[in-house]
């Protein structure tokens, strides 16, 4: 249906590019009304124009944060104009019709890009604008909306080959497009807050991304929102919902990013495997898994044994220890660049030493529990579990070969497995008592991961002869115990359950090798 403009609100921002625009509707004779710094533009150009305050019998007040905001002006531009009842209204309180809305709005974006104060950034927060526009694209059935400067070309082509008229559907097009401009408008103001509140209680309900998150409500709904610089990687935005001061004082460092975080829930949850009251234990962890776990008498050399399962990988990574941190351990641990160090606690001359590196990120963990289920999201929804907190000991293990593992071998699986639990499938763990010695770890094979781990603990100078190995799900052949007798690997500990669990006793007694199994499966995925 094809309608002619006869009057026209023009409302801009930034004034550029309008010219021809304007000049076009003076050379049709419509009506234009508008607000002060724009009136005034389009007074420059020569063309007649009517201030808004004319039309409303109303100035603009307080400082401008309301100039359109008035029924003549929204009742001009939402009256229907095939109702008769609207159309009798609007004669009634003597509203002229707008046929045309033309909004530039605030800089918002801009002005916050800026790194402007807040009270700035508030002022720039366009209300009336941002009213017209929608208003405008609701009744697009009468009314034509141009919402963006890069339009005002598009829009004088058209006008001037339609002789100042437009169809439906131009309007519906440019209706859709001012509800982008308001839709994108209306994320930034929320990012630009979801920002300023960090660390605020915030809910998933406040997220602009309800679509993808509503299955996800009943598990993170009225949790505290932080929002992380980035997720995994700087392309993707990150919010934790937690509280992380439940958990831990933060007593240096930068804010901890998304991966800091999921190698710290790695790394506590590993180091829950070691007494607070046994020997002291330390573990250093890349992406979730362990590069380095070992016991000891003392902390630093707990932590000197840990460092030296793999130097390479503990560059970076996030170390944990069952015991306050005292000076000696903190002058080891003060030569290796890493990310995060979660203590129960630190000595004050030991936090001095630590304190030396800006960024490091020092967490005092409080002795609280955790949840006891364990949530992922997952295709459309969520799933929840409990926690992998079975925990293995000698009194578990049940012999199956002929030679039985000696005490120390049995310490060494014990070991073995509490590392094997909280590595990725497919893995393999080589350790000896109190020492991580390397392992393979999510390896599709658990072939690979044995041969994944001999190289390594190869490449770190460890010699095999007399270590054990722990496997987080049963033997199907015995490639593997095969392999681990060859490098002199003495005991074995697996679940069993495979239908050739058989085959690998068989090759462990062969090989004079002890095999002990638990029953326990420890897929992590
Ligand atoms: N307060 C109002 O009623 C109002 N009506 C229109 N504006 C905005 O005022 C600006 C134009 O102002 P001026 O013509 O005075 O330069 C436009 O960016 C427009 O989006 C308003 N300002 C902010 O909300």
């Amino acid at each position: 249906m094809s309608q002619p403009i006869r009057s026209a609100l023009v409302s801009v921002y930034y004034k550029d590019r309008l010219e021809p625009l304007i000049a076009l509707l003076q050379e049709h004779g419509v009506t234009m009304y508008s607000t002060g710094g724009t009136q005034q533009f389009i007074e420059e150009q020569g063309a007649p124009v009517t201030a808004v305050e004319s039309l409303t019998g109303f100035p603009a007040v307080f400082g401008g944060r309301v100039k359109t905001l008035h029924p003549k002006v929204f009742g001009g531009i939402l009256h229907r104009r095939h109702e008769a009842a609207d159309l009798r209204e609007a004669e009634q309180h003597q509203i002229p019709p707008i046929d045309l809305v033309i909004v530039d709005l605030y800089p918002f974006e801009e002005t916050v890009a800026s790194g402007a104060p807040e009270a700035d950034v508030i002022e720039k927060i366009d209300i009336g604008g941002i009213s017209l526009l929608r208003a405008a694209a609701k009744n697009f059935r009468d009314v034509l909306v141009v919402s963006s400067r890069d339009q005002y070309a598009a829009v004088t082509a058209l006008l001037q080959a339609k002789g100042c008229a437009t169809d439906l559907e131009d309007r519906r097009h440019y209706a859709a497009a001012a509800f982008e401009a308001t839709s994108h408008y209306d994320t930034q103001i929320h990012r630009y807050f979801a920002e300023s509140i960090k660390n605020e209680v915030g809910t998933i309900k406040n997220s602009t991304n309800q679509e993808n998150t509503n299955n996800q409500q009943s598990t993170i709904n009225n949790q505290p929102a932080t929002s992380l610089r980035y997720g995994e990687n700087p392309h993707q935005a990150g919010t934790f919902y937690g509280d992380l001061n439940a958990l831990f004082d933060q007593l240096h460092g930068k804010q901890l990013s998304y991966n800091n975080l999921v190698d710290v829930d790695a790394a506590v949850l590993l180091m829950q495997e070691f007494d607070a009251a046994g020997p002291a234990a330390c573990a250093i962890l890349k992406h979730t898994n362990a590069c380095g776990v070992a016991q000891a008498d003392t902390l630093q050399q707990a932590y000197l044994n840990a460092f030296s399962c793999d130097p390479v990988s503990a560059f970076g990574g996030v170390i944990i220890v069952n015991k306050p941190v005292d000076a000696a351990t903190a002058e080891e641990l003060n030569k290796l660049f890493f990310e995060v160090l979660i203590a129960p606690e630190f000595a004050p001359d030991a936090l001095l030493v630590l304190q030396s590196k800006k960024n490091r990120i020092l967490l005092r963990q409080k002795p609280v529990q955790l949840p006891t289920k364990q949530i992922k999201t997952l295709l459309n929804g969520v799933i929840e579990q409990d926690f992998d907190r079975v925990v293995e000991g000698a009194a578990n293990f049940r012999t199956v070969t002929e030679s039985a593992p000696t005490a120390e071998e049995i310490a060494a699986l014990e070991f073995a497995l509490k590392v094997c639990k909280h590595t990725k499938s497919n893995t393999i763990v080589l350790a000896r008592a109190g020492q991580l010695l390397a392992s393979g770890v999510g390896q599709t094979s658990r072939v690979d991961a044995l041969r994944q781990a001999i190289e390594k603990a190869r490449s770190f100078g460890f010699d095999l002869q007399g270590a054990v190995m722990a496997s987080d799900a049963f033997f199907p052949f015995p490639d593997c115990v095969e392999i681990a007798g060859e490098v002199g690997i003495r005991a074995v500990v697996q679940p069993g359950g495979s239908i050739k669990d058989q085959d690998s006793i068989n090759a462990c007694n062969r090989l004079g090798m002890a095999m002990v199994l638990t029953g326990v499966r420890h897929f992590k995925h």
